[in-house]
């Protein structure tokens, strides 16, 4: 973690663009931890998510300031976060299910606690990444996924024929 805030004006420039989006979007550092913590209130209760996250974390605090870091790096561009998440879900015993699930949970909860915009701004992000990390999964399984597919228990899921 460097955490320095020199005012040097790469630092100074940062500032400034993270004080726009959050002028713009109303999201904040507390915000983040509101939405992070509700967040994984959910994920625990969860019966598809919460035994994945049972058996690999038992100290919540670090895990929980980890993910304020990341969503402020995120969702205002702090880069406060300096992790690589890649090589931790890579192994993970996860599916499309598990990504799609995530994803409501997260979004349901952005839209419970913040502005319309707020969660949008959330979830456009949060959907990239869940993409790619469902990417990352599937390719540490041997398996490609091409655009719209996705990852079945060890299969590939071809993406639904355009319904017109
Ligand atoms: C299938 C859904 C997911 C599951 C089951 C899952 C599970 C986990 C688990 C168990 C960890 C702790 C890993 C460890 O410390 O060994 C973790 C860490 C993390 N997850 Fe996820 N995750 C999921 C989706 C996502 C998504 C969609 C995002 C981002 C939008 C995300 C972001 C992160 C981050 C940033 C970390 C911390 C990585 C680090 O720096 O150590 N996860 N996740």
């Amino acid at each position: 973690m460097s955490g320095r805030q020199d005012g040097s004006p790469m630092n100074e420039r940062r500032a400034r663009i993270s004080r726009e989006i959050s002028e713009r979007t109303g999201i904040t550092e507390a915000l983040i931890e509101r939405l992070v913590r509700r967040f994984y209130d959910r994920v625990r209760a969860d019966p598809v998510l919460g035994p994945i996250f049972a058996e690999r974390i038992t100290h919540w605090e670090p895990h929980l300031q980890q993910m304020f870091a990341f969503w402020s790096s995120v969702a205002l561009l702090t880069g406060r976060y300096h992790g690589r998440p890649m090589p931790k879900h890579a192994p993970l015993p996860v599916s499309a299910e598990h990504f799609d699930r995530w994803l409501t949970l997260f979004e349901e909860t952005a839209r419970e606690l913040c502005t319309p915009e707020a969660a949008a701004h959330f979830a456009e992000r949060a959907r990239n990444i869940a993409q790619s990390l469902e990417m990352g999964v599937a390719q540490h399984r041997g398996i490609l996924l091409a655009p719209g597919e996705r990852l079945g228990d060890g299969a590939i899921l071809s993406p639904e024929p355009a319904t017109r």
